[in-house]
């Protein structure tokens, strides 16, 4: 335990604590078993090196097949004991999000960048993309403080198109969530759930709006094009019109859409939901693409968005999100916060891990395809020790963590992206829009430590476990998850 998790008899005067850790009930008898099991593998490597070496047998078949048994059981001894490290010290988590008004102020609650990224509007239907968005722009978090950024690789415009819809939709949504208090955020999961819903007229409405906007968006993925009759404004039209002929997937210039939640948008402070509660920023970004430069997949998207972010909002606090994953506990950024507010923590947290579950398996998940081991029970163990991997969706992440460690802190190219920078421009500005065009172009990487020495990194498949890795091997911070509870 440590921070204020270190509190374990705080007296009535002492500040509550915001979080705490226990170790697991089991983990005296995982280290008993360990021992039991590793006399076991030494007793049946020593009976293979006397069979082959101290009474050799005679004949060369049976020699062979005693040398491949043994081989055969090096390598499983080996799998075992590289496992056995996350049996030795595994913890759980807790967040006490209630105590946190009474230790932080207002002004405490820091901006939080959203990065969602979609590749593809017919593996990933666009609806899907925009369930997930939904929910994270219903947190309940200051509204004015949270920013979804959503990359679409596939360069869609029916992804676009999508958005625009959800974002007059989330108008009605945000306010719905809040005065009925739901839990399940995006609106798709909660219209199927078997909960209670009110019997209200208020109910009704909404799900009629939602059924209206995923016609209208199925419609038009149906037609693969957005065509007249659902173009409302001048705005939407000029956007559009960015898709021109030479537009292709993976040839084509950024485009940077701040979404408007209502009809024409100034600036932020007439953003409001029904209520009028301001909105959150909601902004599609397709990075440049070329044949000719690499677009480092994954990574490369998220890099966009962190300096596309930087320049608009930059939020010292990044939340990654995948486009299939969706938030279910509205909770979440105070459970974050009750880590990154300790001040213990400060300089010692680069990112917390929320656990991953995977939807859409069959209930009994009889051959785990909800890959337990790996996303829940295993990040278990390595947070008692130095901390889990990141595994690429439902991470937080401190932005300064991503800029090389405390002591040698790596500046970006220009001052803009720094994560000490203080935004002073409105993000609808022209300025701040054009270099947010030129940071998300295709060539912006070349000659820089984009990939190697800041943001996520590049070279591996598995960019989520790798930038981790990167991330420790480089400074040698100890990070954690959040292992309690389901939040994504
Ligand atoms: O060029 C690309 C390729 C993928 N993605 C997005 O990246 C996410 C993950 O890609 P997916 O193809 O769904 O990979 P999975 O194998 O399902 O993802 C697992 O493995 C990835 C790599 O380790 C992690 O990043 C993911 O979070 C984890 O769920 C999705 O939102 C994609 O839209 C892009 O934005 N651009
Ligand atoms: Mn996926």
């Amino acid at each position: 335990m440590e921070g204020r998790g270190l509190r374990a008899g705080f007296t009535t005067d002492a500040p509550p604590p915001l979080h705490m850790s226990e170790p697991l009930r089991r983990t005296a008898f995982n280290r008993l078993f360990a021992v039991v099991y590793f006399s076991a593998i030494l007793a049946l490597l020593y009976r293979h090196v006397r069979n082959l070496f101290l009474h050799p047998t005679t004949s060369f078949l049976s020699f062979s097949i005693t040398l491949s048994l043994f081989i055969s059981d090096l390598v499983l001894a080996f799998m075992w004991a590289s496992a056995q490290a996350f049996r030795m010290s595994p913890i759980r988590r807790k967040e006490f999000p209630q105590n946190l008004k009474r230790i932080i102020k207002d002004k405490d609650f820091v901006g939080l960048d959203v990065f969602i990224c979609t590749a593809d509007p017919y593996k990933e239907p666009p609806m899907n993309v925009v369930n997930t968005a939904l929910s994270l722009m219903a947190y309940d978090y200051p509204t004015e403080e949270i920013s979804i950024y959503v990359s679409d690789d596939g360069g869609s415009v029916l992804t676009l198109f999508a958005f625009m819809e959800a974002a007059k939709f989330a108008r009605h949504w945000l306010p719905f969530c809040r005065e009925h208090n739901i839990m399940e955020r995006s609106p798709h999961v909660y219209f199927c759930s078997n909960y209670q819903h009110p019997s209200s007229p208020h109910f009704d409405k909404i799900k009629m709006m939602y059924e209206d906007m995923k016609v209208k968006v199925e419609h038009v993925i149906d037609k693969d094009e957005v065509t007249d009759e659902y173009i409302t404004d001048h705005q939407q039209r000029q956007a559009f019109n960015k898709w021109t002929k030479s537009f292709t997937r993976m040839d084509h210039p950024t485009v940077i859409q701040i979404m408007n939640h209502d009809q024409i948008i100034l600036d932020k402070s007439n953003d409001k939901d029904i209520s009028g509660r301001l909105m959150p920023n909601l902004i599609y970004v397709s990075r440049g693409k070329s044949k000719t430069s690499p677009h480092h997949f994954k990574a490369g998207a998220l890099n966009v968005l962190l300096r596309v972010s930087a320049v608009m909002t930059n939020a010292p606090i990044i939340l990654t999100q995948d486009c299939d994953m969706y938030s279910n506990d509205p909770q979440t950024p105070l459970r974050m916060l009750c880590y990154l507010s300790d001040p213990a923590l400060k300089s010692s947290l680069a990112f917390i891990q929320f656990p991953q579950r995977f939807h859409g398996v069959n209930k009994d998940d009889i051959y785990d395809n909800e890959y337990k081991l790996p996303f829940q029970i295993n990040p278990m163990g390595l947070d008692g020790l130095k901390g889990p991997n990141y595994v690429g969706s439902g991470c937080v992440f401190r932005r300064r963590a991503l800029f090389g460690d405390p002591s040698t802190p790596v500046a970006p190219e220009i001052p803009e992206l720094s994560p000490e920078h203080v935004v002073n421009k409105p993000i609808r500005s022209q300025e701040t829009l054009s270099l947010a065009h030129h940071v998300a172009s295709c060539n912006y990487e070349n000659e820089t430590k984009w990939g190697s020495k800041t943001g996520f990194r590049y070279g591996s498949l598995v960019e989520d476990f790798y930038t981790s890795y990167r991330l420790r091997c480089e400074d040698g911070r100890a990070y954690f998850a959040t292992l309690r509870g389901l939040h994504f």
